[in-house]
């Protein structure tokens, strides 16, 4: 499973940001933006005693005006009910229940999602005057805190994680591949579902369980096997929210994690955007192959360029993938959707190939007799020997003697010389640098 997704809901001047900020600045070690991908910060990823989450910032999709505007308010909620996993429900300890925390109140009881009631701004170790109101809301007993202060956040959190949804994860076997389609609202993601489901060869399986993963799709292609890893919003559609597509991109993130193959839907009319950069950027950073499909390719007026041009784009956009295959596909007449499956079962193997040390070596080496290594000041970078330590992402180790001389540039000729030998489509690579005394 993903890593459990936290929103802190509450009406506005609770201390929400206060709350986000303290979590997220002091006790927490932030994964900040990606690079390469966008500044635009919709969550943060944070962990506490080792259990990792996503805390969204509720920042972002609050409304600006302090008017107290009960249907953005309820908006809130109810996407955060639909995105979270826990849900942090904050009241004003000072001010005691008001009509619209009983509003939200009532929306979190009916979605049973399992959250913490939490008074904040009780600044003194004395206890809110209201603590006993809080009960009549039947959200359990509240937890409180002092956000500005930083009081009792600890236990919070303790709490939270206690929470957290059992790994309950369907061990899927070791030859399942999980894909992820990914890709901004209405892009055609479950249109390409549905057509993929619907092929000849495909055979869906039962669903098993009745946690959460349930949404996903296990079927079969062939031999193979396969499991679709739903995103929160292909099946419920919700696309009156405004705020959507920052939830969608934050079921994406989930959804990577927990795939071997992501197929990033891109809408052809539309070209590569920020919110795709993003969604690509997720799957880059997580090791995860990546196939990108240019869907609508349908609607698009084509001369015998159009193809080339279009693929220079999407590379020039998405540089950083520049290992993915492109296809261009049309979800809704069928073209080229076959070639899906085949593309994703190639890729996943390339994710998951592992090398023999000999051989890799010889390759190593030979690169190294055709491009010298770098110096620095009269000192030469040693490339000492080179093993895979893993797969998906394939990921090699190289035994130099020093870092500060493995420049970027060098580690990018050695992974092409890689990839020119085993392929490799399809996958991100990457390299681990270990410093080595000569004879150690
Ligand atoms: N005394 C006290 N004040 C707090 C505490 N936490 C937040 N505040 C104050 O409460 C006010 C509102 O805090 P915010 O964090 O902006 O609240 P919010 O819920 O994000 O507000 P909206 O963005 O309007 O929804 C600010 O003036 C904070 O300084 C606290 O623990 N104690
Ligand atoms: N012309 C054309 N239309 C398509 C194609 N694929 C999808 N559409 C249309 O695009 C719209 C969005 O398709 P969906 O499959 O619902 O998109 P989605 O990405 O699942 O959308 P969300 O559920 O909002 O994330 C629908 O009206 C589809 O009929 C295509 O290949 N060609």
């Amino acid at each position: 499973m993903g890593k459990p997704i936290v929103a802190i809901v509450g009406r506005p001047n609770v201390g929400k940001s206060t709350l986000f900020n303290k979590i997220s600045g002091k006790r927490i070690a932030i994964v900040e933006d990606r690079p390469g991908v966008t500044r635009d910060r919709i969550y943060i990823e944070t962990e506490w005693l080792s259990h990792q989450f996503h805390l969204i910032d509720t920042g972002g999709i609050e409304p600006k005006s302090k008017e107290i505007i009960p249907a953005q308010m309820k908006r809130q909620a109810e996407l955060a009910i639909e995105t979270a996993d826990v849900i942090i429900f904050l009241l004003d300890g000072r001010e005691g229940l008001t009509a619209n925390d009983r509003e939200i109140a009532s929306m979190l009881r009916k979605s049973g999602k399992p959250l913490l009631l939490v008074l904040n701004k009780v600044d003194n170790r004395e206890s809110s005057p209201f603590y006993y109101d809080f009960f009549e809301l039947g959200l359990g007993e509240p937890v409180e805190i002092s956000s500005a202060m930083g009081l009792n956040i600890g236990n919070l959190l303790d709490e939270m994680v206690a929470l957290f949804p059992k790994v309950e994860e369907q061990d899927y076997d070791e030859d399942v591949v999980k894909v992820a389609v990914i890709g901004k609202p209405n892009v055609g993601k479950s249109s390409l579902i549905n057509k993929i489901l619907g092929e000849d060869r495909v055979i869906v399986s039962e669903i098993a369980g009745t946690t959460r993963d349930a949404i996903d799709t296990p079927f079969t292609h062939g031999d193979d096997r396969y499991v679709l890893i739903d995103t929160a919003g292909i099946r419920r559609k919700s696309k009156v929210y405004d705020n959507i597509e920052r939830y969608s991109v934050i079921r994406s993130v989930t959804a990577v994690e927990r795939a071997d193959v992501c197929l990033l839907v891109i809408d052809a009319m539309e070209g590569v955007t920020e919110q795709d950069k993003k969604i690509a950027g997720y799957s880059h950073e997580a090791g995860k192959a990546l196939v990108i499909v240019i869907n609508k390719w349908d609607l698009v007026e084509k001369d015998t360029k159009t193809m080339n041009t279009f693929i220079k784009d999407v590379r020039n956009e998405l540089s950083y993938c520049y290992y993915a295959p492109i296809l261009f596909i049309s979800a809704l007449t069928g073209q080229r959707t076959n070639k899906i499956i085949e593309t994703v079962k190639a890729v996943a193997n390339q994710n998951a190939m592992r090398l023999k040390t000999g051989v890799l070596n010889e390759i190593i080496g030979e690169a190294v007799l055709l491009n010298q290594p770098p110096s620095d000041k009269g000192k030469k970078l040693k490339i000492y020997y080179c093993t895979q330590g893993g797969v998906k992402p394939p990921t090699f180790i190289l035994f130099i003697n020093d870092k500060k001389l493995a420049h970027f540039s060098y580690i990018r000729y050695l992974t092409n010389k890689i990839r020119e030998n085993f392929g490799f489509e399809g996958s991100p690579i990457r390299f681990i640098l270990k410093e080595k005394a000569k004879g150690d």
